[in-house]
């Protein structure tokens, strides 16, 4: 059985089970639960704290799991991300005091805290920097105010948490991180099919289907507008004048495509949200 490890709290954990959900596993009912197995499937999934999966997959007491990119990196382990999941997206940031700091060398010598030690140990080394690193388990914004750090890294997704805090975001972003998949060997028998799997989830959050209706003469104009995964699939109508034009597109920016196509000559424009795939 392939051993899936599952973040069992934090940012990650419910949209992790959700996906495996709707990519047809059945995971655990219980949030006590840490050793679900799912024998129709020939999984089993071990619930874990996010921070440690990548060392239980890097391993190899694990086949693979679901963390943070800016988890694994911190990690040091032997596993390596084999598809982005395409949830959890932040961004990893230095910030400061309103107006304290503007560029990466104003940290030099100075104590930075986070929660992520290694990454931000690695990026500091690469960029020739010196500081003293404040090791603390969460609320990382807190440090400053308190005394214990002159500026932080952490990770940022709408820049709330900062400011409220008064500080501002300065230097270069050290990673853009999202939910990954991560594995420490490709081949494991089981495993493509469960990334296949979830590559459909993420297809059918990301994407919908768009139907319409076009003056055959238009095609070329609308596809120049929306040329879809491939491309298009075009029926003919009852009118010889008309098709019935098909395109997947992603579900951000699907109303602005709605808008250009009507503009164009479209008509009879819907939107299907897709319910599975395999790409
Ligand atoms: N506000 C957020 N937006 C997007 N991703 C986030 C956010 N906060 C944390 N993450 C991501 O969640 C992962 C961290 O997992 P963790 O379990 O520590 O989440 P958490 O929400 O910080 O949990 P905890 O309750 O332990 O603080 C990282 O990959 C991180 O990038
Ligand atoms: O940019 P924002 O939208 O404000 O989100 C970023 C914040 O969210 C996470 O905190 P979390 O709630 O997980 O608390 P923690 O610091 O204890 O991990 C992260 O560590 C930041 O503090
Ligand atoms: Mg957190």
């Amino acid at each position: 059985m392939l051993k899936i490890a599952v973040p069992n709290k934090g940012s990650l954990a419910e949209t992790a089970a959700q996906m495996l959900a709707e990519a047809g596993y059945h995971g655990r009912r219980d949030p006590k639960e840490l050793i679900v197995a799912d024998p129709a499937n020939g999984v089993e999934f071990f619930y874990l704290r996010p921070r440690d999966i990548a060392t239980y997959v890097g391993s190899g007491a694990l086949d693979v799991g679901v963390t943070g990119r800016d988890l694994l990196l911190d990690s040091h382990s032997k596993a390596r991300e084999i598809e982005d999941l395409g949830f959890a997206r932040s961004t990893f940031r230095f910030a400061g005091p309103v107006g304290r700091f503007q560029e990466l060398g104003d940290l030099q010598g100075k104590r930075i805290a986070t929660s992520y030690e290694s990454l931000v140990g690695d990026f500091l080394a690469e960029a020739g920097i010196t500081a003293d690193i404040v090791h603390l388990d969460g609320a990382v914004e807190s440090a400053v105010r308190l005394g214990v750090a002159d500026a932080v890294a952490d990770v940022v997704e709408t820049g709330s948490t900062l400011k409220k805090q008064g500080l501002e975001i300065f230097g270069p972003v050290i990673l853009e991180s999202s939910a990954v998949l991560v594995t420490a060997d490709q081949d494991i028998p089981g495993l493509a099919k469960l990334q296949r799997r979830l590559q459909g989830v993420v297809v059918a959050r990301q994407y919908v289907l768009l139907d319409y209706d076009l003056p055959k003469r238009l095609l070329e104009q609308a596809t120049a507008i929306a040329a879809g995964f491939e491309s298009p699939t075009v029926s003919p109508l009852q009118d010889p004048e008309w098709v019935a034009v098909r395109v997947m597109l992603p579900r951000k920016g699907v109303n602005g495509v709605m808008d250009d196509l009507y503009e164009l000559g479209a008509r009879a424009i819907l939107v299907t949200p897709i319910a599975a795939a395999r790409i």
